[in-house]
């Protein structure tokens, strides 16, 4: 981390599963706060996560963990960031940095912004990092590491927040860009939202194949097939929330998809291998540019760095 970096006095984050605890992790690990203040609505949740040391203080009311705090991160589904921004909003201090995880970020803005204060600092931001995981159990330390993170700034937000929220996530291990929420909704309808989509379809389709048996699926799944499943394991109410509130871009690459499954599905019946042949070259050619860009998928094991039971210090 750079030397520079000046600790926030009191991290709030409100919702402590996969990116909650992994953020915890990295502010504890980089020395990104002086205090750590975990809220999360159910009791158990709470317990684990002191159980894990992930934070300072524990709180079971949103608005108690937000108290003086200068940096506030909402890390819960999509569906849910109004009726915390409401519940939080009378709590928050003047200045604060209030900010979000959300996979989503036009609904999220429309859901936040009415109940936040003029004199607090909105900065929303997706980090482009994740697995098919959830809960505290399952935060690690390098999450973050060389992946995107996306910041939506929006307007009447300073520049001097945006900055600041920018150096937090390079200090998490990421990359920063700065985009317009439209945009964010858009691009990711295509690289994130639908593939999970088609992964929870094709999966549901093999599932309930009358002729092939759930044991059949299980037992000669190839690793294409595989690597669907693990998609198709991601949180229900995370990916729910998610479709619900980028519907029309969702919608709108939906349709694009069908149309050129179409296209292939016509040059199968017609027996057009050219065709097929020229698309499937062009798709192999976007693979290996992920790959040498190094922004495939994080091996699932890797290098996870737990927290220790105690925190020095
Ligand atoms: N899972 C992933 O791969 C990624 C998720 N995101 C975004 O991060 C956010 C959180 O996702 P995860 O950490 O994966 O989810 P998760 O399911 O692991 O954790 C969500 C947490 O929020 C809590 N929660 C739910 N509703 C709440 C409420 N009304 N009030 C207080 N706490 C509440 C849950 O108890 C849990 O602690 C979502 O908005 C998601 O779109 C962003 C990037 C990647
Ligand atoms: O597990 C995967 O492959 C993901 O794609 C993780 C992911 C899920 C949601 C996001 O908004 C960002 C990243």
């Amino acid at each position: 981390m750079s030397e520079s970096f000046q600790p926030f006095e009191r991290l709030a984050l409100i919702g402590i599963g996969l990116i909650g605890s992994s953020l915890a992790i990295n502010a504890r690990a980089h020395s990104l706060a002086k205090h750590i203040a975990i809220s999360t609505r159910r009791a158990e949740t709470l317990t684990r996560a002191e159980e894990l040391g992930l934070g300072d203080s524990f709180h079971l009311q949103a608005a108690d963990a937000v108290k003086d705090a200068d940096l506030v991160i909402l890390c819960v589904p999509v569906g849910s960031v109004g009726a915390v921004t409401k519940e939080i909003a009378p709590a928050l201090k003047s200045g604060a940095i209030v900010s979000d995880v959300g996979s989503v970020k036009g609904s999220v803005i429309a859901q936040m912004r009415p109940h936040l204060p003029e004199d607090v600092e909105f900065v929303p931001a997706h980090p482009i990092a994740g697995t098919e995981q959830s809960g505290p159990d399952a935060g690690f330390l390098e999450l973050f590491e060389k992946r995107w993170c996306i910041l939506t700034p929006v307007q009447g937000a300073s520049e001097a927040a945006t900055e600041r929220l920018k150096t937090f996530w390079i200090a998490c291990g990421s990359d920063v860009e700065i985009m317009t929420a439209e945009h964010h909704d858009r691009v990711l309808a295509i690289v994130s939202h639908l593939p999970h989509l088609i992964a929870y379809n094709i999966v549901g389709t093999a599932y309930d194949m009358e002729e092939v048996t759930q044991s059949e699926v299980v037992k000669y799944s190839a690793s294409g097939f595989r690597d669907f499943t693990r998609l198709a394991a991601s949180d229900p109410t995370m990916w729910r929330d998610v479709f619900l509130n980028n519907r029309d871009a969702t919608l709108e690459v939906l349709a694009r998809f069908s149309e050129d499954l179409s296209v292939l599905q016509r040059a199968i019946r017609d027996g057009k291998g050219d065709q097929l042949f020229e698309t499937f070259t062009k798709t192999r050619a976007i693979r290996r540019e992920i790959i040498e860009a190094g922004q495939d998928t994080p091996k699932p094991n890797f290098g996870r760095t737990k927290p220790p039971k105690k925190w020095e210090g």
